[in-house]
């Protein structure tokens, strides 16, 4: 992703679609969703990925291997098994400790209301920012997940990067309303640090029988021009809440759940992805179908973390593209 940097043009020409106006389409489609070989993964298959860890008491590099799943079509979304190892995230977690960690808000204004009971700290992401104490750990864990789940396009793109990584701390009972990342944030990863899960997105489409859809009987292009109307910053949270009214968590769309032993115990069904200690969850953002529209299906929540659970560690990292206008 250090390229991205030295501004290497992209040979595409893009712009994103501005608010509610028609503009005709300029983003070429496969852009902003994932790259082969992943976007042919089918749901219950895997495959095979590697990453560079630093070990920091030998300062040898090993390979760790990993398994990559799908878990939805519609926002595509895939779970990295056995991504960071258990001493990396106590790492992070102990790095946010000592950053001082905060209440949490959400971006959007007057709304203290959508995150309850979380705390938060950001950690730098970039290499030049981590001090002598720090590991490479989150720039490396940049790398690795811009390798594999950015498109060419993306990754040339000059103005594409990622935020800082956003650790967050919920206590019993806390919770993240339903949300949409929002613009610019094409693809978001979520590191499950303690192993306490609870994403929930109503609207994902897990099956390929369309009949198993949660919005087969949405007259989708309306909820998208609705969703299209509302997006607009303050995110409109009414009108997100509005559209998991009729939605279960275990009965419709994708519950990435917490607490199960392994990826190899089979699922309790297609709605629920089981995670646990340093398993990660991508999704993409963004329609990847030349409209450069947010896809309101990528909408999720953080749902009440139970008495049982305690605490509940996750971080959050937020790759954008925040001017795809610029290399038109
Ligand atoms: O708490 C979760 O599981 C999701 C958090 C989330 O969606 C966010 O921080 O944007
Ligand atoms: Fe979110």
């Amino acid at each position: 992703f250090v390229s991205t940097r030295h501004g290497i043009k992209s040979p595409f020409v893009v712009g994103l679609r501005q608010s509610t106006q028609d503009v005709d389409t300029v983003i070429p489609r496969d852009i902003l969703g994932p790259p082969e070989p992943l976007k042919n993964l089918q749901i219950g298959q895997k495959i095979d990925a590697f990453r560079r860890i630093l070990e920091s008491s030998t300062s040898m590099e090993r390979l760790a291997n990993f398994t990559i799943e799908r878990v939805s079509y519609t926002p595509d979304a895939f779970v990295m098994h056995n991504f960071l190892t258990e001493s990396e995230c106590l790492e992070i977690q102990n790095s946010a400790r000592k950053a001082a960690m905060t209440r949490a808000e959400t971006i959007t204004e007057n709304d203290t209301k959508s995150r309850k009971n979380c705390e938060v700290a950001w950690l730098p992401s970039s290499r030049s920012e981590q001090s002598h104490q720090h590991s490479n750990l989150i720039p490396s864990l940049v790398s690795s997940v811009a390798n594999i789940f950015l498109s060419p396009a993306v990754l040339s793109n000059p103005s594409a990067g990622v935020e800082d990584l956003q650790v967050l701390r919920y206590g019993t009972g806390g919770e993240f309303v339903l949300h949409h990342d929002g613009e610019p944030r094409t693809m978001t990863v979520i590191y499950y640090l303690n192993g306490v899960g609870g994403t929930w997105f109503p609207l994902a489409r897990t099956s390929n029988d369309v009949n198993e859809d949660p919005c087969t009987n949405m007259n989708t292009s309306q909820m998208d021009a609705s969703f299209y109307k509302t997006r607009s910053q303050p995110q409109n949270k009414q009108s997100a809440l509005d559209l998991g009214k009729d939605f279960q968590p275990r009965s419709h769309g994708l519950l990435v759940e917490g607490g199960r032993s392994s990826e190899e115990d089979s699922p309790i069904n297609q709605h629920v992805a089981s995670i646990k200690q340093g398993d990660a969850l991508v999704f993409y953002n963004y329609c990847d179908d030349g409209s450069g529209r947010l896809n309101w299906r990528a909408l999720h929540a953080g749902l009440p973390t139970a008495e049982e659970d305690g605490e509940k560690w996750i971080a959050n990292h937020w790759f954008r593209v925040n001017d795809l206008t610029e290399i038109s």
